[in-house]
């Protein structure tokens, strides 16, 4: 079903950029928005593309898949030029935009399918064999029947990924998939995702703010920062380059006071009137288990979590650091 796509890098680029007019007030000037972004992915790679809000991430995609012109440096997309190569890197890209629909609203799931199907030329065989795999995988087949605008959203993002995937794309491009998902939904959408790349090599590039969403998918994470490249790496690297904060929840089997004071502990929050008490470390200078050890000096604890990074702290850490 795969178009040949002749080996090389899935994503290519080198100095790219994007600047827009904006208005400031009565002044017009140049904002940078993606700024000189070299990198180059590999097929079958599982990349997270993170950073704050406004950093570049949308303007990036929009690039990557031919939507907006660069207005300097080169991307390559599948060996192809994205803007003048637009229809054909289309059979080779599947997008899934967490916040916008791609199907139609008032048709059935299954009638999206097949107007996608034939938008995309699959043979009947190839309709039916996909189709069934990801009903399957995804486990669409309660409501193939449904029109779109019944769904929850849980079924409807599901749809949605077998949506832009139904033409066996080599890379997938998603942004937010997993936003405003309960836990159930995610997990089921993220070992879809895994098992796809799993079997069929496909390139993920994703942008997220859920570190749940990296750590199970990801195994090398950019990080953008006002159109620039701040981090290409793992999430070890990165949580080691930023010294990123952990956090231990520790429920007491009794209340108690605040728990301040603590060696290489910062007290953060208390619930309950001190049953449950939050106290963030650095990783790079202690253990959870070193910290433990100095609230048990204190109190009697009954149970235990460690959060891990939040990624917008992470993100927050790098920029601190690059500026
Ligand atoms: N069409 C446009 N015209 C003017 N400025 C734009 C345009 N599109 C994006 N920008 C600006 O470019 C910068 C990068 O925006 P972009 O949407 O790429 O960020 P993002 O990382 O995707 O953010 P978010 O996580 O909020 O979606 C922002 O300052 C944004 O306001």
């Amino acid at each position: 079903m795969n178009s040949v796509f002749n080996g090389g890098a899935i994503i290519e680029t080198d100095g790219l950029t994007r600047e827009f007019r904006i208005r400031d007030g009565r002044r017009r000037r140049l904002l940078t928005a993606v700024d000189g972004l070299t990198v180059r992915i590999e097929p079958g790679a599982a990349v997270g593309y993170i950073g704050a809000n406004g950093a570049g991430k949308s303007t990036t995609i929009k690039m990557l898949t031919g939507i907006l012109v660069p207005t300097a440096g080169s991307v390559r997309t599948c060996g192809l030029r994205p803007v003048p190569d637009r229809r054909r890197l289309a059979r080779q890209v599947g997008v899934v935009f967490g916040q916008r629909s791609q199907l139609w609203w008032d048709l059935p799931v299954r009638e999206s399918f097949r107007i996608l199907a034939a938008i995309h030329a699959l043979t009947r065989a190839e309709e039916a064999e996909r189709t069934a795999e990801l009903v399957e995988q995804l486990e669409l087949g309660g409501f193939l029947s449904v029109p779109v605008r019944q769904l929850s959203l849980g079924q409807r993002m599901r749809a949605e990924v077998a949506a832009a995937l139904l033409h066996s794309p080599r890379l997938v491009i998603l942004d937010e998939p997993t936003i405003g998902l309960d836990v159930l939904s995610k997990q089921r959408l993220r070992e879809f995702l895994i098992s796809e790349r799993q079997l069929h090599g496909t390139t993920l590039l994703l942008t997220t703010h859920d570190m749940g969403d990296v750590e199970r998918l990801c195994d090398r994470i950019l990080v953008i920062d006002h159109g620039r490249l701040a981090y290409d790496g793992d999430l070890l690297g990165l949580s080691r380059t930023v010294g990123a904060q952990r956090v231990l929840v520790v429920d007491l089997v009794a209340p108690g006071p605040d728990l301040i004071g603590l060696d290489g502990a910062m007290h953060l929050s208390s619930e309950g009137g001190g049953l449950r008490q939050r106290l963030a470390f650095d990783a790079e200078q202690t253990t959870a288990l070193k910290v433990l050890a100095a609230v048990s000096g204190k109190a009697e604890v009954l149970d235990l979590t460690v959060e891990e990074p939040d990624i917008e702290d992470v993100v927050r850490r790098i920029y601190a650091e690059s500026r």
